[in-house]
């Protein structure tokens, strides 16, 4: 029997404080980071999930200890070897960042993942990979599973690289490049989606004491070891959207604890665009606080950069008084599900009318009917259903386990936020 969530119907005014658990993508790099660092690194509130599990298990197969505390992860680094077969879920920054540092190793490492897994496009790492000296088996499909046989050595230099697909296939190579022979010379063929990404890799890069510069077509990272550093990981930003977007779907107030002042991470820019929607956005001494009027208004903008916040502000614009248009986000077909289509089919059902562009989606809210909807084993996806719900009588979603993914009690936290018990599941 399968699980099936009743989405909370929420009318009325929130009024919350929320707490939220350590951002995936900082998590992600100190994690690799740490493996081929100089000596041990402390992560201090990594984010416990399914990716961040994933990448500390697969970094556990390449001989890294990776030792859990019950508070900290403790990161020691040693010999990197194969044979391993690294799962790597339906994880992007596992496919992408992983096989780089499995490069290094000496043996074979053969990543997989779950189906989907295999759909999500990878053929600009790998061969960047092999441009740098690598030898990679992936029956010429670009996508996994395939198997990086690493001899402990990778000489590196220049590289043209296509991410058009994701901003992760230039992350995974930064990463791991100053323990390359000639370091890396990043040059893109193309564009780059979720840019932020990128930086926050070349911010982390620095603060391990690696040198990164940009050049004109991309960046060059100069061989040279990484330095241990322990790090206090921030709370993830942008798992704070549903929270923060349930203020402006009831007119009600809520606030993230522990909002950085100065952070990478790219969910930062809800801060610009809920105001934008129509919500009050203000630091407190207790966090972000959000306040909505109880109307939310349309948006219209090149969401390219910032991926990872669609699903919850196009639940947002299907409760909008206006049409909205995303543009930018062409490569959100090749995440956890095809993004654009999934949103197209969640957002008619609950009587949106919505047009799949070339590069985006316009949302036009119409008269709201309850549905049940597929989670599309997309954590994203779950968390846009629950913001509908708020408003909508009788949104279900069935497999909402998804959200495991980022954040494993998303329902409680959820229930919380309401001040409801947590439903059970039928
Ligand atoms: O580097 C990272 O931590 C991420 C980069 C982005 O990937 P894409 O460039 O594929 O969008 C983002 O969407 C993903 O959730 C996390
Ligand atoms: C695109 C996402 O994940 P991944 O890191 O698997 O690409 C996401 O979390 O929105």
């Amino acid at each position: 029997m399968s699980d099936v969530w009743s989405a909370p119907h929420h009318p009325a005014p929130v009024d919350a404080v929320v707490s939220l658990p350590g951002s995936k993508s900082i998590t992600a790099r100190e994690l690799v980071l740490a493996s081929i660092a100089d000596g041990p690194s402390r992560l201090v509130r990594p984010l416990r999930a399914r990716d961040s599990e994933l990448m500390a298990a697969g970094l556990r197969s390449l001989g890294t200890r990776v030792e859990d505390d019950g508070a900290d992860w403790l990161v020691t680094p040693q010999p990197l070897r194969g044979p391993s077969a690294v799962d790597a879920g339906l994880s992007g920054t596992v496919l992408r960042f992983l096989p780089p540092v499995a490069a290094l190793a000496v043996g074979p490492v053969t990543v997989d993942g779950d189906q989907r897994l295999r759909e999500r496009p990878n053929a600009g790492l790998l061969n960047g990979l092999r441009a740098a000296g690598v030898q990679i088996d992936d029956g010429g499909r670009g996508r996994a599973p395939f198997t990086v046989h690493g001899t402990g050595r990778v000489r590196g230099g220049a590289v043209e690289v296509d991410a058009s697909a994701s901003s992760q296939i230039v992350s995974g190579l930064l990463l791991a490049a100053s323990l390359f022979d000639e370091g890396i010379d990043l040059s893109l063929i193309g564009a780059v989606p979720s840019m932020p990404h990128v930086e926050m890799t070349v911010a982390s890069l620095r603060e391990h004491g690696v040198q990164v510069a940009a050049t004109d077509g991309g960046w060059r990272v100069f061989p040279g070891p990484v330095a241990a550093r322990d790090v206090v990981v921030e709370p993830d930003l942008s798992n704070a959207a549903p929270f923060l977007a349930a203020a402006l779907v009831t007119g009600g107030r809520v606030t993230v604890r522990d909002w950085p002042e100065a952070t990478t991470q790219a969910g930062a820019q809800l801060v610009g665009l809920l105001a934008t929607m129509g919500a009050e956005v203000t630091g407190t001494a207790e966090g972000l606080q959000a306040t909505g009027t109880g109307s939310i208004r349309p948006l219209t903008a090149d969401l390219g950069e910032v991926t990872e916040l669609v699903p919850v502000l196009a639940a947002l614009a299907a409760l909008a008084d206006g049409p909205s248009r995303f543009t930018g986000i062409t490569h959100m077909r090749g995440h956890e599900t095809d993004r654009l289509q999934a949103l197209d089919e969640v957002l008619s059902a609950v009587g949106a009318h919505v047009r799949q562009l070339p590069d985006g989606l316009e949302i036009e809210p119409g008269p709201r009917r309850p549905a049940r909807l597929d989670s599309y084993a997309d954590h994203r996806m779950v968390m846009a259903a629950a913001v509908l719900g708020l408003a909508i009588d009788g949104v279900e979603v069935a497999d909402p386990g998804a959200v495991t993914k980022t954040l494993p009690d998303f329902r409680e936290r959820w229930a919380g936020l309401l001040g409801e018990p947590v439903g059970a599941p039928r």
